[in-house]
């Protein structure tokens, strides 16, 4: 923090394409200034520092949202003695009820202050909360376009019913918390095992197991072969493939599962693996 000359301001939470821009004008000593609500479930915990190389530093909400405009200056410059420029985007606000915008920052800040015009894709402004919607219908390409990275969640290994290696096709049950989980569904994703360092091409399911016991859960099942899993796994959802189903029978689901397969094989060949 001593080093920093440059910061970015914002929830970050994403580290989506808007959030790339600002992070665009950091210079080597730069470091990204996460303000935290709370709320974050995109990149909950550590999961930012994974989407950018630069020193990511994370400051509660409670601490500076009674501050003015002269009280943010005088806070950053104490915590970030070197500062010579701040890096917003065009809709930043700070300060008690969001009063003080990048034009307060211009007028009170010595240095630099860099304004990122608004990102947009397909002429849509792309922001977090967009994100969440997108993923709570199941829009995985939306999601990822707004992104730039694909969705990817991290979960702990739990025990199964047991019943998917017997009678369907074996699968990775996990425990995900933090993360917002997509629509209820089928998905062809890429999954990372343990500290494996490459992604299995998978068919991820996301829901209550209407068909067998309605316990929800989020269970992947690899492509490329058998695999053991310790501890932990992680999901990168690529594209969406159906929803939730309750089917008559498990000879019937074992059907269906088949299909996503078939599927699944189909939508993540056209990825360079
Ligand atoms: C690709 C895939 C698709 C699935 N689709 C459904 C579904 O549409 N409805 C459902 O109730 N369960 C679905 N399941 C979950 C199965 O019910 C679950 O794998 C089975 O209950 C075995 O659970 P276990 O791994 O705990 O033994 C799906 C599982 C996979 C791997
Ligand atoms: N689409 C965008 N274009 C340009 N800047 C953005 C965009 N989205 C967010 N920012 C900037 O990034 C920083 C973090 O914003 P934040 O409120 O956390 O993002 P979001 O609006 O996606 O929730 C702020 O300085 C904000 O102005």
């Amino acid at each position: 923090m001593r080093k920093s000359t440059s910061i970015a301001i914002g929830g970050f939470d994403g580290m989506h394409i808007g959030h790339q821009a600002l992070f665009r004008e950091l210079d080597d000593n730069g470091t990204i200034v996460v303000i935290e609500t709370g709320y974050a479930n995109l990149t909950p915990d550590g999961f930012r520092q994974r989407y950018t190389k630069h020193r990511i530093v994370y400051l509660k909400l409670g601490d500076i949202r009674h501050l003015d405009g002269a009280g943010f200056i005088a806070f950053l410059e104490k915590k970030f003695p070197k500062l010579k420029k701040i890096v917003v985007g065009y809709d930043f606000h700070f300060g008690k009820d969001r009063k003080y915008s990048y034009e307060d920052l211009k007028q009170l800040f010595k240095g630099d202050v860099v304004v990122v015009e608004e990102v947009k894709h397909n002429n849509d402004s792309v922001h977090s909360h967009k994100i969440r919607a997108k993923l709570q219908i199941g829009d995985i390409k939306g999601a990822n376009d707004f992104l730039g990275h694909n969705y990817t969640i991290v979960g702990k290994r739990v025990d199964g019913q047991g019943l998917g290696s017997r009678e369907l096709v074996p699968t990775i049950n996990l425990s995900v918390k933090d993360f917002l989980l997509p629509k209820e569904g089928v998905y062809a994703t890429l999954t990372r095992i343990d500290d494996e360092e490459h992604f299995h091409p998978s068919v991820s399911f996301i829901g209550h197991r209407i068909t067998t016991d309605g316990s929800f859960a989020v269970e992947t099942h690899i492509l490329d072969g058998t695999v053991t899993c310790k501890e932990k796994a992680e999901i990168s959802f690529v594209d969406f493939i159906r929803n939730n189903e309750k089917f008559d029978s498990l000879e019937n689901l074992k059907e269906a599962i088949k299909k996503d397969i078939t599927i699944a094989n189909r939508m993540l060949k056209r990825l360079e693996l």
